[in-house]
């Protein structure tokens, strides 16, 4: 059984509620156990993913939030940013599922959150059971 770290930025919780409860489905469906952290926003993900990573407790990791497009270019940072540090952890061989959803408005987040619609967040932790899966195969 693996063990699947959560790491939620709780920008927006109902929509996170959303996300967790796909992420956590999928999880416990496969046969999988999980705990859940909490980070102020996205750009905190990926360093919280590495500090988890120095630990053995985890086999794989789910990144979760929601990154809506204000009036600034700050959007392009915090959606950038989070993405492309996840994917750098990821290309340093951790499992990982990036269910942060980058949008521009409310209804677009819900629509994707939704566990009976897009289920991003289950969808994004099958992604980092699936490399996990990928790492013991090969590692
Ligand atoms: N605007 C959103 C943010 N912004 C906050 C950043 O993620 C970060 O916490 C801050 O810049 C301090 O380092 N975060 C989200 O998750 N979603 C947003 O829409
Ligand atoms: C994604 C963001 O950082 C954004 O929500 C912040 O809004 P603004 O660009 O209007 O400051």
């Amino acid at each position: 059984m693996a063990h699947v770290l959560i790491v939620e930025a709780r920008f927006y919780a109902h929509l996170n509620d959303l996300l967790l409860a796909g992420t956590r489905a999928a999880i416990e469906a496969a046969g999988h156990s999980h705990e859940t952290v909490t980070v102020p926003g996205a750009l905190e993900i990926p360093a919280a993913v590495a500090l988890a990573s120095e630990s053995d407790r985890f086999d794989a990791y789910v990144g979760l939030g929601v990154v809506i497009r204000g009036e600034t270019y700050h959007f392009e940072i915090v959606a950038g940013e989070s993405a492309r540090g996840l994917m750098a952890l990821a290309m340093d061989g951790l499992a990982i599922g990036n269910g942060i959803l980058t949008v521009e408005n409310e209804a677009q987040a819900l629509e994707r959150a939704d566990p009976a619609r897009k289920d991003k967040g289950g969808e994004a932790a099958k992604a980092a059971l699936a490399m996990l899966a990928l790492r013991e195969r090969w590692g």
